[in-house]
């Protein structure tokens, strides 16, 4: 018989859940999990919340025993935006649509998209080019948010949109994000209840879901039949019954992929840029090692495998900055995490944030070191306890899209520019479902 009976321990005495958690979620989880071993519990008793961050734990909850560990009730806010989408759906229905959707991801697809998103990230360089010569600081968060918008709907929708309604699209995703966030750590209020900004997160979600049965209508209306994301989910039939999709779980996937789709790409990519204004070494290094492997102007998505010192560089920025930094799941059944047990129903705050800047698996976590993903120095308790796009079958699907958008995407802006931050401009993590700087990140570019 297992001898862990003890509840994990508690942090501080708390009464609630302290006001700290909303202000400043990252600075409170930090300081929760600081003097434990991976795994505390926080809030008041009834609320039954935990955060776990310990290498081990979070292995059992999201690969070994994941059955266990559905996502749960503090998803509960999410599931009212997003429906039933492949984020927020459980089970056998979200196996189900995860088989229908996982081909659109395969790489062969990616190679189908090079032409667009080669198209998209030269308009966006021209625009960078233009404030570049105007002296005009360029906030990379905002055009990187708009530039993922273009690529996201053109790669996985054929949409082609222009920037006034991908900019609406932006700010429309950017207010649902902020109204999730608010809502996140009250999920245990009723819906109903009014709060601050839920009149202008209602108008959010219902003007994005005109957008999205736009798209639906305007394809089903249509004789073309591309080979995209959304042809495979007209086309999917449920095996038993024969079925198609309705309207309405089109919308939950379509609406799932314009959440979880551009703003944390764009959130990783701004992150990667303030560590490269910060290290401009790092982004000479970068230069010169695509002037020795990319042969021409534009980089080829082929070549993107062979950008090793990129791909340290892009590890070590998700490692300091995982772009979705928390992610909730509850026990079904009681379980042992260590010496401690959780209880049933037992809600769990998983935050790679924690994991990653733990002394335990990383040397001089806060710096910013991208050869300590070098082959040599690259340890398996390093890789166990690191996990920007999650672990398991719930595994980030976009994990290779997000990838290559992203190293086109910085590939282009080092070729092109030298960058520092607009001087006076303090950056200052929010988390508004990703985590972004606060206010962006306006970069003063000047041509390469
Ligand atoms: C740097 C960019 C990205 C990061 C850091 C990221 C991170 C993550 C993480 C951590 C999860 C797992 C959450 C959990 O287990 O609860 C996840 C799931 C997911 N991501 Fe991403 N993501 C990124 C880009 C994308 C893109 C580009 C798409 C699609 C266009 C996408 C679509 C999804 C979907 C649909 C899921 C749910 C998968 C499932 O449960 O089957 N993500 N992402």
């Amino acid at each position: 018989m297992s001898d862990a009976t003890e509840l994990p321990p508690l942090p501080i005495p708390t009464a609630g859940l302290r006001p700290g958690l909303i202000r400043d979620p990252f600075a409170y989880l930090m300081d929760a999990a600081a003097s434990y071993d991976g795994l505390v519990r926080i809030g008041p008793a009834a609320l039954r919340i935990f955060v776990v961050s310990h290498p081990d734990h979070i292995r059992r909850i999201l690969v070994t025993h994941a059955a266990n560990y559905p996502k749960g009730s503090m998803m509960r806010p999410f599931r009212a935006a997003l429906g039933n989408g492949l984020v927020t759906s459980e089970g056998d229905y979200w196996k189900r649509q995860r088989r229908f959707m996982q081909p659109a991801f395969h790489s062969r697809q990616l190679e189908a998209m090079e032409a667009h998103v080669a198209a998209c990230v030269e308009r966006a360089v021209a625009r960078w080019c233009d404030g570049a010569r105007r002296g005009v600081p360029v906030n990379i968060l905002d055009e990187s948010i708009r530039l993922n918008v273009e690529i996201v709907l053109g790669a996985l929708f054929s949409t082609s949109i222009d920037g006034p309604r991908a900019d609406r699209l932006r700010e429309l995703t950017s207010q649902v994000f902020v109204g999730l966030a608010s809502k996140v750590w009250t999920f245990f209020l009723p819906d109903r209840l009014p709060m601050p900004g839920t009149t202008a997160y209602r108008l959010a979600v219902a003007e994005l879901d005109s957008e999205v049965f736009r798209i639906i209508g305007e394809r089903r209306g249509s004789d073309d039949d591309p080979e995209d994301l959304l042809g495979l989910l007209l086309a999917a039939e449920d095996s038993e019954t024969g079925e198609r999709m309705t309207d309405r779980q089109l919308r939950d996937e379509i609406f799932t992929l314009f959440m979880a789709g551009y703003e944390t790409t764009a959130t990783g990519t701004t992150w990667i840029s303030y560590e490269l204004a910060r290290h401009p070494e790092i982004a000479d290094k970068l230069v010169a090692e695509l002037d020795r492997v990319a042969s021409g102007e534009s980089l080829a998505l082929a070549e993107l495998s062979r950008l090793e010192y990129q791909r340290r560089v892009i590890h070590e920025a998700f490692r300091l900055h995982p772009p979705f930094p928390i992610w909730f799941r509850e026990t079904v059944d009681s379980d042992t995490l260590g010496p401690y047990r959780l209880p049933a129903k037992a809600r769990i705050i998983l935050n790679p944030h924690i994991t990653h800047r733990d002394p335990r698996y990383w040397d001089d976590p806060e710096s910013f070191d991208p050869d300590r993903f070098a082959p040599d120095r690259f340890t398996s308790r390093m890789r166990h306890a690191y996990y920007p796009f999650g672990k398991g079958s719930r595994v980030c699907i976009g994990e290779r899209l997000a990838t290559s958008i992203t190293q086109m995407v910085v590939s282009a802006l080092v070729r092109n520019f030298e960058f520092t931050i607009l001087e006076g401009f303090r950056v200052e993590p929010r988390y508004v479902v990703t985590c972004q700087p606060r206010g962006g990140l306006p970069l003063v570019l000047r041509e390469r």
